[in-house]
């Protein structure tokens, strides 16, 4: 999909981030009418599993399945080829290339999307990974390595959004956490941006946790920060 054509209600991937299996399922419910896009994470995954999951997709909605593999090559591909046939948009993996290959030779029609260096990252987490350069430096690599092995898109933070576009085009699909409005907690992540900000720089979607789950209304957080997107667009 052109990034122009993405609907305004699936910009925003909502991370349902709750232990409960029956509070993400209502909180489907309770968003769906707003947001058409849900992140399933390691902690639903664990705690509710596939029924999750196809609550969400018998809703009408999308899932990005976001379980971060990162193990030998034949196990990567083992495990995403279980994620066929149930209705799931993007599904995650690290921006190693080995794991990327074999998760595109899983071959399941499902977008692999891979993380580039965690929003939770700044310059001293990537220090002690021995890397000689910025965070943006090793973003950059690891986008361009990924998306030279055919990987449909990129985890990254927003801050990184224009530098990405700008090196390597239009032509893949950037998510965005650590998305933050205007005043709002930051909670662990240190590589931050708004909505508007996220937008304008060229991400395609936001994944959104917190802000939301957390505010004392939902769904005006979720106006504020479409109106944000749509502003962003025009
Ligand atoms: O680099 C990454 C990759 C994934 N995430 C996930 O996104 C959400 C963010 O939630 P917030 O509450 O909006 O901070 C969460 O599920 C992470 O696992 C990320 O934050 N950074």
């Amino acid at each position: 999909m052109n990034a122009t054509d993405i609907p305004l209600e699936e910009r925003i991937i909502f991370a349902l981030d709750v232990a409960d299996p029956r509070e993400a399922l209502a909180l489907v419910d309770q968003l769906s009418g707003s947001i058409r896009f849900f992140k399933v994470g390691l902690q639903l995954f664990f705690a509710g599993g596939w029924p999750v999951v196809e609550h969400i997709v018998r809703k009408g909605c999308k899932v990005m399945l976001d379980l971060k593999l990162y193990d030998i090559p034949a196990t990567v591909q083992l495990a995403v080829r279980q994620f066929a046939d149930r209705g799931i948009t993007f599904t995650t993996v690290h921006g190693y290339g080995p794991v990327v290959e074999a998760a595109l030779a899983a071959d399941t029609g499902i977008q692999i999307l891979a993380v580039t260096v965690l929003t939770s990252f700044g310059a001293e987490q990537v220090n002690e990974l021995q890397f000689q350069g910025s965070v943006d430096d090793l973003v950059l690599r690891r986008a361009e390595t990924v998306l030279g092995l055919g990987c449909h898109g990129v985890v990254c933070s927003a801050r990184e959004a224009m530098l990405l576009r700008g090196q390597l085009g239009q032509d893949f699909v950037m998510v965005t956490p650590g998305i933050r409005p205007a005043g709002a907690a930051l909670n662990d992540q240190q590589r931050v941006a708004t909505p508007g900000r996220a937008i304008a720089d060229g991400a395609d979607y936001l994944v959104i946790g917190r802000p939301i789950r957390d505010a004392a209304d939902p769904e005006a957080c979720i106006r504020a920060i479409q109106h944000e997107i749509a502003t962003a667009l025009a």
